[in-house]
């Protein structure tokens, strides 16, 4: 069984991980996405709030599988039998820090790196743009799932 794994904070998630998720899963028997647990970094949503959200975006996909990990993801994947890591790619300031994680990841476990370049009319999406537009009053409904609009406009009543 051919398994890739994308891993992310997904805090939440928005329409342009759903956009690679779906064309990665396209191309593997099964796909994880796996949520990080940095404990570090309290985010808006709650790890399991992420997971929720991100389990009703990928509901249509029946080969994609959601999960959390803490720790290395290369620890992640050696105890879930996964050779292979998938990344969107959003802009050329992406690209230093994947290509020196990809490298190590490589190095420390065996593991690849895949990148998956954005589709262009979500290219400028990202988690924390979208949560600043959401605390600001923006409209972001065309920039993540339904559900995720309905929790962040329920996170910034309870604000
Ligand atoms: C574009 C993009 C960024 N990331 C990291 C997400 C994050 O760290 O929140 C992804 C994860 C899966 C699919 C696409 C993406």
């Amino acid at each position: 069984m051919r398994r890739a794994v994308c891993p992310g904070s997904f805090d939440p998630v928005t329409n342009g991980h759903v956009d690679v998720i779906t064309r990665v899963a396209a191309l593997y028997d099964e796909l994880v996405v796996a949520v990080l647990v940095n404990p570090g970094k309290a985010g808006l949503f709650t790890v399991d709030e992420r997971m929720e959200l991100l389990r009703e975006a990928v509901a249509e996909l029946p080969n994609v599988v959601v999960d959390s990990f803490s720790g290395l993801l290369v620890d992640y994947c050696r105890s879930h039998d996964i050779p292979v890591v998938v990344k969107g790619l959003r802009a050329v300031g992406d690209f230093e820090y994947e290509l020196q994680m990809a490298q190590m990841n490589r190095e420390l476990a065996g593991v690849e790196t895949l990148f998956v370049p954005t589709a262009p009319q979500v290219g400028h999406l990202s988690s924390s743009l979208v949560k600043q537009i959401a605390t600001f009053g923006g409209d972001v409904s065309r920039l993540v799932p339904e559900g995720v609009l309905d929790r962040l406009l329920a996170k910034r009543e309870a604000s």
